[in-house]
């Protein structure tokens, strides 16, 4: 975040300098006021006149010189935003899954609202707080004590009273701003969980089971979002209660002054102007250095997740074509220590296609994370072509995930994915896929909306899109499920007619299908395990057509 802030040091050091004109400025409304008293005082029309003219440059210079402060300071904020949310989404794009996987879709969305928020309101806001007062108060303090030191020494010590008092209070509004955080993620995770829930609720008839939970949550954080909100003007109550007792001690103190005849009446008002201008200053001094704190935390986050987001966006790509892919002793571990992959020995060569059997939660899907490199914490070593792949990420790579992904633009944009130099073979794959259909209702690719498709559908655009590609490696995981038998025996075909590496994961693909691949691979446990004694604990009758092969990837 620091090195965020530094990007823009010539515009932070504009806005200190405007913050001290400014202090500058309105500090000078005193000694005006203080001259235009003295001129009545002493019937001196010239200076009456001059003070007119002070007023009047008072009233333009304090409006530019506050609108160039607030412009800078926008300028740096968007900037800081722009950047922050950029990094925040490359750190969700670029980061190891694990991390990303961890973390609940509240706690995501959080990152770029509620973490911004309190970034912005109690961070930067009260960092652009800080300096403008603290030069008005030194200013202040100064004409203070060129008028009377009793009145100075008394500013200070109620002023330094209502600036420590936040400070004691911190702690308290920091465990509020860390818990409005937690609420907040649960919040909106809940409201991801009903939308995405949508159909099973209805169809469970739990509409007011949801109703009620999601409005728990919501009132939850709505009563800690007030009493936060309470806390904070608990805080401000306090502050002004020193405001007024501090004027109305300067009032005493220099109208007793004006009595004995060693203050000027110029110099009561502009001692009372003054004092309220630096009790103000001081407060917010208060404030802010207690809501800085109060962020720390989720400033603490938010800067290991731009941490993140900056080093892994910096992995090398590996752009060759794949001609042998090889895990040597590949071992990855859950965060409950539990081995997820245990020593996965395997060799994967060019045109080659392979099957990937093991029950449910036997490692498959996290052995492609490995290879895609969305997973890196592995121990163990993965070669392409000969080359260890440590802090690199292949590119030359097409992927199918268990789940289809529809990015809610129409077919071709799904399919394409931007890859324009592949628009030519969209004809071809929509009739290998056996989705041709749609052209016959008179409509174009671009016409066709993917987001009110069939299970089956998305998944045929979903396969759609990973044969299109030209890339020399193919991980398909459960391309079968939710496909017409039809429609899956074309698209088995389909990928053995293929001239590339394809690695499938598969429950439910055709015997016939298993015998062509020329190696099927089986897991259990995380481990690569030999045909037989997969069968003997699984009882799978499936024929591998070269048994000898499958105990080469032991
Ligand atoms: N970060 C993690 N921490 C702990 N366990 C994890 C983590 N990620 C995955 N797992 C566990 O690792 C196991 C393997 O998951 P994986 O998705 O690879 O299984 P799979 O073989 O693809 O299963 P399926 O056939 O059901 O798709 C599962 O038991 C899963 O719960």
């Amino acid at each position: 975040m620091r090195k965020i802030l530094l990007k823009q040091k010539y515009k932070i050091i504009l806005f200190v300098l405007l913050s001290l004109i400014v202090g500058v400025i309105d500090i000078s409304f005193a000694l005006i006021i203080q001259l235009f008293i003295s001129s009545i005082e002493n019937n001196d029309f010239f200076i009456f006149q001059l003070s007119v003219v002070l007023f009047v440059f008072f009233i333009l210079s304090n409006y530019f010189m506050t609108y160039w402060l607030i412009k800078i300071q926008s300028i740096i904020q968007k900037k800081i935003h722009i950047e922050m949310k950029r990094r925040l989404m490359d750190f969700c794009l670029y980061t190891d899954f694990e991390n990303i996987q961890k973390v609940s879709i509240g706690e995501k969305i959080n990152y770029f609202e509620y973490y911004m928020d309190v970034y912005e309101q109690y961070y930067l806001n009260n960092v652009w707080e800080f300096i403008a007062n603290i030069f008005i108060l030194i200013i202040g303090m100064g004409y203070l004590l060129s008028v009377s030191t009793l009145i100075t020494i008394l500013v200070l010590g109620l002023g330094m009273l209502s600036l420590i008092l936040p400070i004691i209070l911190g702690k308290i509004v920091n465990d509020m701003v860390d818990k409005n955080s937690k609420l907040n993620s649960e919040f909106l995770s809940k409201i991801k969980e009903i939308l995405t829930g949508m159909e099973v609720i209805r169809g469970y008839r739990l509409e007011k089971k949801f109703s009620d939970e999601f409005t728990q949550k919501l009132v939850t954080l709505e009563e800690h979002t007030q009493a936060l909100g309470i806390t904070n003007g608990k805080l401000n109550q306090l502050s002004a209660l020193f405001q007024y007792t501090i004027i109305i001690l300067c009032l005493i103190i220099a109208g007793a002054g004006v009595i004995v005849g060693k203050v000027n009446l110029g110099q009561l008002v502009a001692v009372t102007q003054v004092s309220n201008m630096l009790i103000i200053p001081m407060q917010q001094i208060g404030i802010a250095v207690l809501e800085i704190k109060g962020s720390k935390s989720i400033r603490e986050k938010l800067d290991n997740l731009l941490e993140y987001g900056r080093k892994f966006k910096h992995l090398e790509n590996y752009n060759k074509k794949i001609e042998t892919l090889e895990l040597k002793n590949v071992s990855l571990n859950g965060d409950d220590g539990r081995k997820i992959l245990d020593n996965v020995t395997l060799e994967f060569n060019d045109r080659k296609k392979y099957a990937i059997i093991g029950e449910n939660g036997s490692g498959k899907s996290t052995l492609f994370q490995v290879i895609l490199g969305i997973r890196k914490n592995y121990s163990g070593n993965i070669f392409v072509n000969g080359e260890c792949l440590k802090e690199r990420i292949i590119t030359d790579i097409s992927f199918l995930p268990q789940e289809s992904v529809i990015f809610g633009k129409n077919l071709s944009e799904n399919i394409l994915l931007g890859r324009e130099n592949l628009r030519e073979k969209l004809d071809e794959i929509l009739r290998r896929v056996n989705i041709s259909e749609y052209f016959f209702n008179n409509k174009g690719m671009s016409e066709i909306a993917c987001g009110s498709m069939s299970g089956g559908e998305k998944r045929k655009i979903n396969i759609a899109r990973t044969l299109i590609s030209n890339s020399s490696l193919v991980l398909m995981d459960e391309f079968e499920n939710t496909l017409d038998n039809e429609t899956k025996i074309m698209i088995q075909d389909y990928i053995l007619e293929q001239g590339k590496l394809i690695i499938c994961i598969t429950h439910n693909s055709d015997e016939e299908f298993l015998n062509k691949m020329d190696e099927i691979i089986y897991l259990k446990d995380g481990k690569v395990v030999s045909k037989n004694e997969y069968e003997t604990r699984m009882s799978v009758g499936v024929k591998n057509n070269d048994s000898s092969k499958s105990g080469e990837a032991l």
